[in-house]
């Protein structure tokens, strides 16, 4: 057992689904892996291990934020040698041309937070997607027929931004969308050299205002969750 998760070894699977949401881990576990076995409860994390086409897979909610997904990332690969994290969350638009229920490959992450500032002693470290996951996922939706858009994301400290314009610069440099954990995860797989990807859904727009209720954000991912987990077992 680690500090926030209560399994054993061998309880949790190579490769592991990360959203943020742990009743999304749950719908996930009971939809789409079969014999799903849940191995934490701890604060109400929830994680699942079961199969998926024979692979052994399992998900994880890591809570929402860097700091939260920051403990699970480095308690799942070092205590329990996962090898493959693929976040799998949801976003705000920043471009006209990207609509909510678009999925989005975050190729990059940029960051608000301060983590790596302090990290790397205040230069500037470039959290970047696993190339061999990212192209993986690229041809998988070819092939599964889900369309794509892939390019920067930012990862945000900040949900309710006090200022209606801050998007603006982001967005005026090509950013897609925010969300709120890939550029911690992509830099705890690089510190540990595993590998890491962001497949995450539209689920708001941030310049139209459009967005999808709580339990569609739970349960009604399906396209982006059948990605993930083709691109898991890449067969
Ligand atoms: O849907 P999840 O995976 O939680 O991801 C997004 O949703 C949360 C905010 O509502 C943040 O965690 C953000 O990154
Ligand atoms: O971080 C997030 C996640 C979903 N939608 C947003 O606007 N921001």
């Amino acid at each position: 057992m680690s500090v926030h998760i209560q399994a054993q070894q061998g309880d949790i699977a190579e490769t592991v689904l990360l959203p943020g949401d742990p009743l999304r881990a749950r719908w996930i576990a009971e939809n789409f892996l079969d014999n799903a076995v849940q191995y934490n409860n701890v604060r109400g994390m929830y994680g699942f291990t079961g199969t998926y086409k024979g692979t052994p897979i399992s998900v994880q909610g890591t809570g929402m934020g860097v700091p939260s997904i920051s403990i699970y990332a480095h308690e799942l690969i070092n205590d329990y040698g996962v090898k493959q994290l693929i976040r799998v969350g949801s976003a705000g638009a920043y471009q006209k041309d990207i609509k909510v229920r678009d999925i989005v490959l975050a190729m990059a992450a940029s960051t608000n937070s301060n983590i790596n500032r302090i990290h790397f002693n205040q230069d500037s470290f470039a959290p970047v997607a696993d190339f061999e996951l990212f192209t993986r996922a690229v041809s998988k939706a070819g092939l599964l027929d889900i369309p794509l858009k892939a390019g920067n994301v930012l990862t945000s400290d900040i949900f309710y931004d006090a200022d209606p314009d801050y998007y603006k610069r982001w967005a005026e440099y090509g950013v897609l969308c925010v969300e709120m954990e890939a550029a911690a995860l992509y830099t705890i797989a690089a510190r540990f050299g595993v590998r890491a990807l962001a497949i995450l859904t539209i689920t708001d727009h941030v310049v139209t205002g459009e967005s999808i209720d709580a339990v569609a954000r739970e349960k009604s991912l399906k396209n982006m969750v059948n990605l993930a987990l083709e691109t898991a077992i890449n067969r």
